[in-house]
């Protein structure tokens, strides 16, 4: 059978708000994620001796069971009780590790799609977002992509219909030796919040009509300025992580953006901009400061889909 091949895209967040505590111990938010074109890449071939392996490029990342593409391919093989199923997955990272970019969830949701086309499994879309939410808050956004409302833990999806979103692009930054534990953020912005939490459904659906039918959203959907950008995790995150201050510090004081912010938990921050050219002209302004500062940079378009099989021709 021929090497199945995935595309497996970052998201950044437009819009964190971070609105209850659930009796689950997860937090109830309200967000806007957007796939950019980021990538790493997956390549899947059937092995027949019922094993599911996986190498990296990149060996600061565990192998082994711990890593959500391992995890999604046991659960997607248990649940279709076919153990005799086997697969080798190369994984090509290209998204930065522990960065606020989802990568490790859209890996997971690559691995769903990629596995139902391998083994001819023919799951279909719901099945596939059933799994994906056990896997993963963020991993539902990661098989759909594109711009979305992502409610309740993150899995309740949205569609947001503009296109224009598709037109931007961003500069993003992170710094090599920054990590921020997804975890950690949460049990940090409970420590900061205390008590300050909304606590009823009528309270929750409020702010999801509010960011429906808000400024971000009518922003989004025509070119020209944005409101500015709400991520409650930045400023539990920010007084913590010296680089997410001089990175926002950068990016605010640099060519003026559309919006500039923390992606997710961080420390990936980004500066949103017009089109891929006005984004790339900011890096090269910026060059000597990111230099100085020892930032890594990527210069991405925001993208329209999630994780997608890559056919004969499309580069990975
Ligand atoms: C913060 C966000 C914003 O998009 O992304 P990242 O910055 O990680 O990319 C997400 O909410 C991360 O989603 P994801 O990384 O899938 O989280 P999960 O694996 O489901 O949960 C990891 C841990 O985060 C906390 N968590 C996660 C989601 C949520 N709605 N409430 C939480 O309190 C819980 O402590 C959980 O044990
Ligand atoms: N395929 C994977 N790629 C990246 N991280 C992974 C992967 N599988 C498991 N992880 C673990 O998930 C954690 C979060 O990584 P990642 O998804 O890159 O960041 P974030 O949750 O901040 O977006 C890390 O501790 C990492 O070890």
């Amino acid at each position: 059978m021929a090497d199945v091949t995935v595309r497996a895209p970052a998201k950044i967040n437009l819009h964190l708000e971070v609105l209850g505590l659930r009796p689950d111990g997860y937090h109830e938010l309200a967000m806007v994620m957007q796939s950019i074109d980021l990538a790493d890449s997956l390549v899947l071939r059937a092995s027949a001796d019922a094993m599911i392996r996986l190498h990296c490029d990149n060996a600061d990342l565990p192998t082994d069971g711990t890593n959500l593409i391992v995890k999604a391919a046991d659960l997607l093989r248990s649940r279709v009780g076919l153990p005799e199923l086997g697969v080798e997955i190369t994984l090509h990272k290209r998204i930065p590790i522990g960065a606020g970019l989802a990568g490790g969830s859209s890996d997971g949701a690559a691995a769903l799609v990629g596995l139902d086309a391998l083994w001819g499994l023919g799951l279909g879309t719901e099945r596939l977002h059933g799994l994906a939410a056990k896997l993963g808050s963020d991993m539902p956004f990661c098989l759909q992509g594109g711009t979305q409302l992502c409610f309740g833990r993150g899995e309740r999806l949205e569609p947001v219909p503009q296109q224009q979103v598709a037109e931007r692009a961003v500069l993003l930054l992170k710094h090599p030796q920054a990590s921020v534990s997804t975890p950690w953020a949460y049990g940090r912005c409970r420590e900061l919040r205390g008590d300050f939490y909304l606590e009823s459904e009528t309270d929750f659906e409020q702010r999801r009509q509010a960011l429906r039918h808000g400024p971000l959203l009518a922003a989004l959907a025509a070119p020209g300025p944005l409101p500015p950008l709400r991520n409650d995790l930045q400023s539990v995150v920010a007084p913590e992580v010296e680089s997410v201050r001089s990175g926002l510090d950068l990016l605010r004081l640099g060519p003026e953006a559309l919006a500039v912010a923390m992606s997710g938990s961080g420390p990936s921050l980004y500066a949103l901009y017009p089109d891929l050219a006005a984004a790339e002209a900011a890096r090269i302004t910026l060059a000597g400061e990111l230099d100085a500062l020892g930032f890594a940079s990527w210069c991405c378009r925001c993208g329209g889909s999630g994780v997608s099989l890559v056919t004969d021709g499309s580069p990975p």
